[in-house]
């Protein structure tokens, strides 16, 4: 199981290094406009799963929120402390 701090860790790296073959790398690379509309897309579906779907489904398309959440703040170069700052 990967928690959000593990896949901050992993997609930095991948983007430092500029992995081949990683859709983080590149979804980062098509910038803050791109990556915005892919938060606001999975936000959407992450609320239609939790009204209308499985808790499956739901824990599924939340995940994908993280996720994209985490590559707007990448694409953007907010970094975990500049957020956890404003909790
Ligand atoms: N957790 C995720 C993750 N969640 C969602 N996604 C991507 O986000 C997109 C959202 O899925 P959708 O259901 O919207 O699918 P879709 O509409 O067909 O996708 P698009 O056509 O819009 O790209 C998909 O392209 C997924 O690949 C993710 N991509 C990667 N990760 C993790 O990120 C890490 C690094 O991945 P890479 O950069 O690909 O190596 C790995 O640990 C992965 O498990």
């Amino acid at each position: 199981m990967k928690s959000f701090d593990d896949l901050w860790a992993e997609l930095t790296a991948k983007v430092k290094t500029g992995a081949p073959d990683s859709g983080t790398v590149r979804a980062v690379h098509e910038g803050v406009h791109h990556a915005g509309k892919k938060v606001v897309e999975e936000a959407a579906e992450a609320w239609m799963a939790a009204e209308h779907e499985s808790d499956e489904r739901a824990a599924e398309e939340i995940s994908q929120l993280l996720y994209h959440v985490q590559v707007l703040m990448l694409a953007r170069g907010v970094n975990l402390d500049d957020v956890y700052a404003k909790l």
